[in-house]
């Protein structure tokens, strides 16, 4: 898999979110989008996903070779985002059930398995409504990662969990982003320390 930026910029009404950014990805490699509060990185991780267009510049997405169409990118990503809501109505093994009719799991890998690895087996049958935030956070984590995606997007991942569920996510990366484009939305260091690459959107004003 590989995401090819050229040039990309982005302006809502008269102002510019970024200009002139270019990058190039691929299988197994990790960037880091960071930079201060209002500073594009919400909007840029939404260019890349295709949830909205570019003003100027180009997005393309390929597999040996050959390029994927815009509108067949949601096939190849997962998104853990804030403004993604997980359906609140459903229990939390309806929501599996619901969310691995659409994303294969990754190979080798049972609901059970996931249900453990996220700390939530004796919680398979409460409402997702009724979880704490903390729990809502590992559950969209985990969704992302656990699902048979080439390219992993996670915008602020660590909000709302404690030191215990950082170091939880922290592991979780460490053996799931396999080889995988693994993009990452933050400016908090530990969120992001372990990407190779690093892209900071104050450079692209
Ligand atoms: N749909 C929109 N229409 C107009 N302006 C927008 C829209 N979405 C975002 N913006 C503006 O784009 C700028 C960047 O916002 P964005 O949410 O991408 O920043 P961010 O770096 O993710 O911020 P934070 O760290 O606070 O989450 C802000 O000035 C915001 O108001």
């Amino acid at each position: 898999m590989k995401i090819q930026v050229v040039e990309a910029s982005k302006r809502f009404q008269y102002e510019w979110i970024f200009k002139n950014l270019s990058i190039n990805l691929e299988s197994g490699d990790s960037l880091a989008i960071t930079g201060s509060n209002g500073s594009g990185k919400s909007t840029l991780l939404k260019c890349l996903t295709g949830s909205i267009p570019l003003t100027s510049g180009k997005i393309k997405y390929s597999i040996e070779g050959k390029d994927i169409e815009d509108s067949d990118w949601f096939r190849h990503l997962s998104i853990a985002a804030p403004y993604l809501e997980l359906p609140e109505e459903f229990t939390l093994s309806e929501l599996l059930d619901f969310h691995f009719k659409f994303k294969n799991p990754i190979k080798g890998i049972s609901l059970e398995e996931i249900l453990e690895l996220v700390y939530l087996k004796e919680h398979h049958g409460k409402f997702v409504s009724q979880f704490s935030s903390g729990m809502k956070q590992r559950l969209k984590l985990a969704l992302a990662l656990m699902s048979e995606s080439d390219v992993i997007f996670l915008d602020e991942p660590t909000s709302n969990l404690d030191k215990k569920g950082i170091a939880w996510y922290q592991e979780l990366i460490g053996a799931y982003q396999m080889d995988r484009i693994l993009i990452v939305c933050s400016n908090e260091q530990r969120e992001y320390d372990f990407c190779q690459q690093k892209l900071v959107l104050e450079d692209y004003k």
